[in-house]
């Protein structure tokens, strides 16, 4: 998962080969609670494993349920008829599918509780579900503005006594998730008679009663309707755990790879875990990409997607069925040759955020003409390379905002796309960019590289690894794999000399190794701590002086290049290995400096060392490594020059991040 304040995605062309997606939110979630109220343990299996669930899980747990995780599988032990422990305060983050089926699950369980979540999840509707429990009878009180958690549940005595002789009306217009909360919550009360349930106002978002339905009837509930408009839950219904259930892929994360499939050119892309007969509404989402000109194939348990008819082009699309995969579409429709149009989406007003006012803001940034209304919106597709923008993309705290916006990077200008605050994909997909990059094929000079090159103890590695942290970039520390090759030359009886070049090249050209959590490995041995003593780094210059194996390891260097780019840091990053490399940088600070840093280094390791040798052996491997006949320390003849001696290291990381960030096209639409 990318934690970084934002990550700009290089621009895409081709995607190719297999996904598997991670599981429904709606499904899991609505499968812990069945299992939390069921008795006995259900198996559950390919869990979706993000905040959403977290939330879930961690209240099941203070609630007294048994919440077991053992790898792939995690094993709830459902109340049966238990009661809950009572007097908690729980915390629901923005999972919508949380709040309002533990709402009425609660409600109907007796007990005090408040439930709260972040300040959005305060902004988002619940009126109509508390309203339709109090017709029943259940305490509930509003702890901030009426209609909106935070909540009390406030049935101290245990369970007022419940009006169930009447239908319980609800509306269905707002969100179909008050529905299903209390179909969810409902065979609480059905002991001794017919429960029945009358929505008022046309239902929303069938497709996600459906999934109510289907998972009830799993948990031994057989819920009827008559038109989806009066659903009776038959007397004497109980929960009985199925043992396991295996929880399908999302079909809404889905949603992106097939739009990546659609999109991209080459043979396309492979979707796992979820098929054409999935149970989830948004599967329906595969239709509307094939109107757009997708070609999609499937079974039982996958997708196959690739481009068909290119440019897409527009439709126009009641989206009730598909609400959340229908965000995917809007950012489909810049790649059409007609406009696109998407109704009935007045639910996209209360989600995580705003979503036809985001979504129309976003497109906007990329270039695009957009037109909304109350329940609609209109995109106009992007059909020349000049007609694109490069924007930063504001998230909103909205995961399918990340996600579908990643799609942009594939517009036919080239430009990058900055995504803010990725890490908002964690409430339903953590690893959603990740994903992407292993599927995409993008022509190596796109990927970018940032070379930090310059003599020992300047502070390269430093700098070098917090900028790519602070990108989300991979990291290459070049010296590590000279340490590397000279170690395992010593290790092998080779002495490091001009008669040994030919063997010790050839032992680098199949080094063993391997880079994990931060550890680096040779072979099975982890050799981190061998590497880096001051010896190893005189061995490193030594070994580096011999050209055959420079050229040895040139391709491991180069293997790093990958998405979304990488920082290295060395002596030929600039000059030799990456010299197309868009922004170096030639980092130095004076001797008397840098043998100081090198000093407190080696004495906070606990290490003794004495400055004027560390001084006199730095000249030494300066002039090594400078002087040396192939690839030798110099800056690069395009590189930028920063001598850090008098600043600190987060002056130089800033520094050399301002060099980078004004160089990307965002911040030159931004100041132009
Ligand atoms: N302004 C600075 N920039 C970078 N590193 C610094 C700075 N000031 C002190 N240091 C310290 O210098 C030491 C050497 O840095 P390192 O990254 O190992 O250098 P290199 O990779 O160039 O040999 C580290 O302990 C680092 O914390
Ligand atoms: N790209 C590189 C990186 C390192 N080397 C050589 C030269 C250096 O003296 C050694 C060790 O490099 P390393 O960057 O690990 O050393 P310092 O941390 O700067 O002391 O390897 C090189 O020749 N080319």
């Amino acid at each position: 998962m990318y934690r970084t304040a934002f990550l700009d995605l290089p621009p895409l062309q081709q995607a190719h080969g297999t996904v598997q997606l991670p599981g429904s939110k709606s499904i899991s979630n609505r499968v812990l609670l069945l299992a939390a109220l069921s008795e006995g343990t259900t198996e559950v299996y390919d869990l979706l494993d993000s905040d959403d669930t977290q939330v879930m899980l961690e209240a099941l747990r203070a609630l007294g349920c048994g919440v077991e995780q053992a790898g792939a599988v995690v094993r709830i032990t459902g109340l049966g008829g238990r009661t809950p422990h009572g007097g908690l305060d729980l915390f629901l983050g923005n999972a919508g599918t949380a709040m309002r089926p533990l709402t009425a699950a609660l409600a109907l369980l007796g007990g005090e509780y408040r439930l709260s979540g972040i300040p959005r999840m305060h902004e988002r509707p619940i009126g109509d579900l508390v309203d339709a429990l109090r017709q029943l009878g259940c305490q509930i009180e509003y702890l901030g503005t009426p209609g909106y958690p935070p909540l009390r549940i406030a049935q101290a005595a245990g369970l007022p006594s419940l009006a169930l002789g009447q239908p319980i009306a609800v509306r269905g217009d707002v969100s179909s998730q008050f529905l299903t909360a209390l179909l969810l919550a409902l065979p609480l009360a059905s002991q001794s008679q017919d429960i029945v349930i009358e929505v008022v106002g046309e239902l929303i978002s069938k497709p996600y009663i459906v999934i109510t339905l289907e998972l009830l009837a799993r948990f031994g509930i057989a819920v009827r309707h008559e038109q989806w408009q009066r659903f009776t839950i038959p007397r004497g219904s109980r929960y009985r755990s199925p043992g396991s259930v295996h929880v399908e892929a999302d079909a809404s994360s889905a949603s992106y790879f097939v739009a990546l499939g659609a999109i991209a050119a080459h043979e396309g892309v492979r979707i796992q875990g979820v098929g054409l007969d999935s149970i989830q509404g948004d599967i329906r989402f595969t239709e509307a990409a094939r109107a757009m000109g997708a070609v999609v194939e499937g079974g039982p348990n996958w997708l196959q997607v690739r481009r068909g008819r290119w440019p897409l082009q527009g439709i126009d699309l009641d989206c009730n069925h598909i609400p959340d995969a229908a965000m995917t579409l809007a950012v489909m429709a810049l790649y059409a040759d007609s406009p696109t149009t998407l109704r009935n989406i007045a639910s996209w007003r209360v989600k995580e955020t705003d979503r036809i006012a985001a979504m129309a803001c976003e497109l906007r940034k990329l270039g695009a003409t957009v037109e909304e209304g109350a329940d609609f919106i209109r995109v106009f597709p992007l059909p020349a390379a000049a007609d694109w923008r490069a924007a930063s993309i504001h998230t909103y705290d909205d995961h399918r905002v990340a996600m579908c916006f990643s799609l942009a990077a594939f517009n036919p200008a080239g430009l990058p796309v900055r995504i803010e605050d990725p890490r908002c994909v964690a409430k339903t997909f953590p690893d959603y960019f990740e994903t992407l990059f292993s599927l995409v094929r993008t022509p190596l000079p796109q990927i970018p590289v940032i070379c930090i090159d310059g003599p020992t103890a300047s502070g390269k590695g430093t700098v070098a690894a917090a900028v790519a942290e602070r990108l989300g970039y991979g990291f290459l520390d070049s010296g590590a794999m000279y340490r590397i090759t000279a170690l395992a030359a010593l290790r092998a009886g080779l002495a490091i000399d001009a008669a040994h070049e030919h063997d010790i090249a050839a032992l680098a050209r199949t080094l063993p190794v391997r880079f994990a959590e931060g550890r680096i490995y040779l072979g099975g041995d982890d050799v981190s701590d061998a590497i880096r003593t001051e010896e190893a780094g005189m061995n490193a210059s030594r070994v580096s002086a011999l050209p055959a194996v420079r050229l040895a390891l040139v391709d491991l260097q180069h293997a790093f290049r990958r998405l979304p780019g990488l920082v290295a840091d060395g002596r030929d990053m600039g000059t030799v290995i990456f010299p197309d490399a868009p922004l170096k940088v030639y980092l130095t600070a004076s001797a008397t400096q840098r043998a100081e840093r090198r000093y407190k280094q080696l004495i906070s390791k606990g290490i003794s060392a004495n400055i004027d040798d560390l001084r006199a052996d730095l000249e030494a491997r300066d002039t090594r490594d400078s002087t040396r006949v192939v690839a030798p320390l110099k800056p690069a003849q395009d590189a930028l020059v920063l001598d850090n001696s008098s600043l600190t290291i987060e002056q130089a990381v800033q520094q050399v991040l301002d060099w980078w960030l004004e160089r990307q096209p965002v911040a030159v639409a931004v100041k132009g």
